[in-house]
């Protein structure tokens, strides 16, 4: 009797672990960032995107977030530096928001919650598949930056938030052409790393996390925009896609990595 996971009581966080044993390993995430318990590592190299617009495909809703796609059929959009051993494909990018602009975010750093948080998946390409990759402890890269509510919002935000009308349903996809998703990062590439999981089932533990420091702004609106999109599919009730957030894991042995001061 496969029941779906989600983020409701029934299928939520806290039942993930029953089909996905693994959500209760000890690298899981999102996980609580403090200062006090992070290591300033003068070593960390600066990370650096390199993308092709036209590697960008498609948007689509598949009832758990707001995706876009892009070709990672060859090095086209590749991720390298910072704590990574080479370059990594861009895969996708995706997102995570609350029900009300004082949370939404799956990191929290010093307690503070964000209204939401950018996920961009980047895979090593040393392994021949995606799926390979996801096995593998160095497999996957996610670069995070998180999202902040603020009177002057960013406008690059823009082209994916005019999408989202087309893709209001679950199973919806419009084309997404010639978009490079680097016009969406902060001034600043200063980040936290640490090694930790998928934060939505399988929870494979393969992921070396990138989080910028600073925010990208948002408008108020612009999060309205992607609570207006649904989980449900066309013909159903509408169930609004808000709170696809995991809670912070327990953190263990492992050390979160500043590249700055
Ligand atoms: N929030 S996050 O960045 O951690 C993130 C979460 C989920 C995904 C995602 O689309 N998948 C995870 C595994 N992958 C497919 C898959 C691989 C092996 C076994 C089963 C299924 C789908 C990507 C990024
Ligand atoms: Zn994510």
């Amino acid at each position: 009797n496969y029941y779906p996971w989600g983020y409701d009581s029934d299928n939520g966080p806290d039942q993930w672990h029953k089909n996905y044993p693994i959500a209760k390993g000890r690298h899981q995430s999102p996980i609580e960032i403090n200062n006090k318990e992070v290591h300033y590592d003068r070593s960390l190299l600066p990370w650096f995107a390199s993308y092709d617009p036209g590697a960008a495909k498609t948007i689509l809703n598949n009832g758990k977030t707001c995706r876009v796609v892009f070709d990672d059929s060859f090095d086209r959009s590749v991720l390298r530096g910072g704590p990574l051993p080479g370059v990594y494909r861009l895969r996708q990018l995706h997102f995570h928001w609350g029900s009300s602009d004082d949370h939404g975010s799956e990191h929290v750093v010093n307690g503070v919650r964000y209204a939401g948080e950018l996920h961009l998946l980047h895979w090593n390409p040393k392994y021949s598949n995606y799926l390979d990759a996801v096995r593998r402890t160095d497999g996957i890269a996610v670069l995070a930056i998180f999202l902040q509510v603020g009177e002057t919002p960013k406008p690059e935000m823009k082209r994916i938030l005019e999408e989202i009308n087309a893709i209001k349903t679950k199973g919806k996809e419009a084309p997404f052409p010639n978009f490079d998703p680097s016009i969406l990062f902060p001034k600043s590439h200063d980040y936290w790393t640490y090694h930790g999981s998928f934060t939505t089932p399988p929870c494979e533990e393969c992921i070396t996390w990138i989080i910028l420091r600073d925010p990208i702004i948002v408008s108020s609106d612009q999060m309205a925009k992607l609570r207006s999109l649904s989980k449900n599919a066309e013909n159903e009730p509408n169930l609004p896609l808000v709170d696809n957030w995991r809670p912070t894991q327990p953190r263990y042995f492992r050390m979160v990595s500043a590249s700055f001061l």
